[in-house]
């Protein structure tokens, strides 16, 4: 008789001392050579596992073998049929937010077949699993919640962490993606209901990245909200008070941190939408302690320089033939600002040298050195007093993009500022009087937050300007030719940085490894689509290009002597073989095993 585990079994039936028991374990069997996965569930339990459920594609064997008979309809359907009958049930739902629902619905049902309807049709659906609609998910979590996925901390349970992590049934962990929830994509504290974004970076590492669902974790610091909607609504499911801060707050990281380190030594963890500072405070003080990026500081810079190093080969122009404009030092401003600052100044010239061309705008105006207001990474990032002496202002207390514009002539805008038209009209064509052909990141998102559309750099500069957004803008036809813009995100970029860190066994990740990343992705681009205008590759090719980037990642921590001694081809080897097609892996029942 096949032995159904019960919870108390579950909890004592432990794989390996102290630790709850698995699912199931990845196995090799030594005389075929085949993988299989050997698993410890039956039954009910089995079709309620989202890693191993593969409900009417349970062949008529492994439904006798897994305590399954009777429990399924009689019709065996493939994977392929299954996404086609999923496929419909999604076209059923009538708006975006609605077919999120479903797609978690189905995610919690069964990954494989999640991952292979998100593969099948990705250009469709990338902007509701991810950008922008898992942004209105966030905003209602508490409203659509339907099962939990991913560990929540909080000041209640930091000192349990090593039993929570011990208590996962997936068979390892090795990517964490954890946020605290402070500044969700543009739309500010949402508390723990912020873990929908852990989930939709998860979801893009799995399916864009090729990383094996069963080793990610998306996580959740439930630290209190500031937000005074949730606070007072009565179906918000987070901690209702306000967030934990100064001392505490820190303590809880460092204790997170410390247990992440113990229970999954070697993991990779991505930082995502902290607020600002406490963005850039984790990243300096963990980047040498656990191999850890912030996706929104060097995830966004790396995509941005991508989109810039095509333009410049566009151009046939060097970083230090153009100066910038970067408007709104948040954390994608600073990120980009500082990548730019690297550029230059591996191109040769000094730091001071670099700092002429860049010009940093935030609330106050142009950076300039003494500034109280300024914080620490962009102390580089300020303009000296004497650069901008003689400058004609509109308003001599303060420096704006306007005043930029038209003494320091910039030939690269970016915007990250969430201020739909800031790059207006005549902004476009002051800065089309001195450049011929401009290059405009107008990143903000969603789309109404543009700084621009293409369309208006295009109408400013005859069809010339190189431009990439945020959100996605549809092609344009300007004078008999088809011009495109490319949408600059950062799931071009922490997917593959992800998947090439792990499999090369990084043991940090550097900025040498994000520029590589980048040259990876430009390198992408190719003359027939540079001609269109793209800075950066066509979402149809994104699974190729993490593998590029992986490839790119492992070789450049190699060279670091951070990473796995293996020659290039070797490195793109074992990353094309580790990326994770969504198919059915085949089951062996595996006895389940009790601690001693
Ligand atoms: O998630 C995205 O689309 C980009 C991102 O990291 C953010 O805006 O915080
Ligand atoms: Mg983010």
């Amino acid at each position: 008789m096949v032995q159904e585990p019960g919870w108390g079994q579950i909890h004592a039936g432990r794989v390996e001392k102290g630790a709850a028991m698995k699912t199931f374990g990845f196995k090799i069997d030594p005389l075929t050579g085949e993988d299989y996965y050997e698993v410890y569930l039956r039954g009910r339990q089995l079709l309620n596992d989202s890693h191993l459920n593969k409900a009417s594609a349970f062949t008529k064997e492994e439904r006798l073998s897994l305590g399954l008979d009777g429990m399924l309809r009689s019709g065996v359907s493939s994977l392929d049929t299954q996404a086609n009958r999923a496929y419909e049930a999604f076209l059923r739902k009538p708006d975006d937010l609605e077919r999120y629902i479903y797609l978690a619905g189905l995610q919690d049902r069964s990954e494989t077949l999640f991952y292979r309807l998100l593969l099948d049709h990705l250009e469709e659906m990338v902007p509701i699993v991810y950008t922008p609609t898992v942004g209105q998910a966030c905003m209602q979590m508490s409203h659509i919640q339907r099962r939990y996925r991913g560990i929540y901390i909080t000041p209640d349970n930091i000192a349990n962490i090593d039993q929570i992590f011990q208590g996962l049934s997936q068979p390892q962990v090795n990517l964490i993606v954890v946020t605290d929830g402070e500044r969700i994509l543009g739309l500010g504290d949402l508390g723990s209901d912020g873990m929908g974004i852990s989930v939709g970076k998860v979801s893009l590492y799995v399916a864009v990245g090729g990383v094996h669902p069963a080793v990610c974790l998306p996580m959740c610091l439930d630290v209190g909200t500031n937000n005074p909607r949730l606070l007072e609504d009565p179906l918000y499911l987070g901690i209702r008070r306000p967030r934990l801060r100064g001392a505490e707050y820190e303590e809880l990281v460092e204790k997170f941190i410390l247990g992440v380190k113990r229970n999954f030594p070697g993991a990779l963890l991505q930082w995502e939408d902290f607020a600002k500072q406490t963005a850039f405070k984790n990243l300096d003080r963990y980047r040498e302690r656990i191999l850890s990026f912030n996706d929104d500081i060097q995830g966004t810079g790396s995509t941005a320089l991508a989109a810039l190093m095509t333009a410049m080969r566009i151009k046939k122009s060097r970083f230090q033939d153009e100066r910038y404009v970067i408007v709104g030092m948040g954390q994608a401003g600073t990120g980009i600002a500082l990548n730019i600052l690297a550029m230059l100044k591996e191109e040769g010239l000094s730091a001071e040298e670099a700092r002429k061309h860049i010009f940093a705008v935030d609330m106050q105006g142009l950076l300039i050195e003494g500034d109280p207001l300024l914080e620490g990474p962009q102390e580089p990032l300020a303009q000296r007093h004497e650069a901008v002496q003689g400058w004609q202002l509109d308003d001599p207390s303060r420096i704006g993009l306007a005043d930029v514009i038209r003494n320091a002539h910039p030939s690269v805008l970016i915007g990250v500022t969430a201020q739909p038209g800031l790059f207006s009209e005549a902004i476009l064509a002051e800065t089309a009087k001195h450049s011929e052909r401009p290059i405009v990141l107008a990143l903000s998102n969603p789309t109404h937050k543009c700084e621009c559309t293409p369309e208006a750099v295009w109408k400013a500069t005859d069809g010339k300007g190189l431009v990439a957004t945020g959100s996605p803008f549809a092609p344009m036809d300007w004078k008999g030719q088809t011009l495109l813009a490319s949408q600059c995100n950062n799931m071009y970029i922490f997917p593959g940085v992800g998947l090439g860190a792990l499999v090369c066994k990084a043991s940090r990740v550097t900025d040498r490894m994000f520029f590589a990343a980048s040259r990876a992705i430009s390198e992408f681009v190719t003359p027939a689509q540079e001609a269109m205008g793209l800075l950066l590759p066509e979402m149809k090719d994104i699974r190729q290009v993490s593998a590029a980037v992986a490839a790119a990642v492992g070789i450049e921590a190699r060279n670091e002597g951070l990473g796995r001694l293996l020659d290039d081809s070797q490195i793109e080897a074992i990353i094309s073989k580790a990326q994770w097609e969504p198919k059915y892996a085949s089951y062996r029942p595996g006895t389940i095993r009790h601690a001693d």
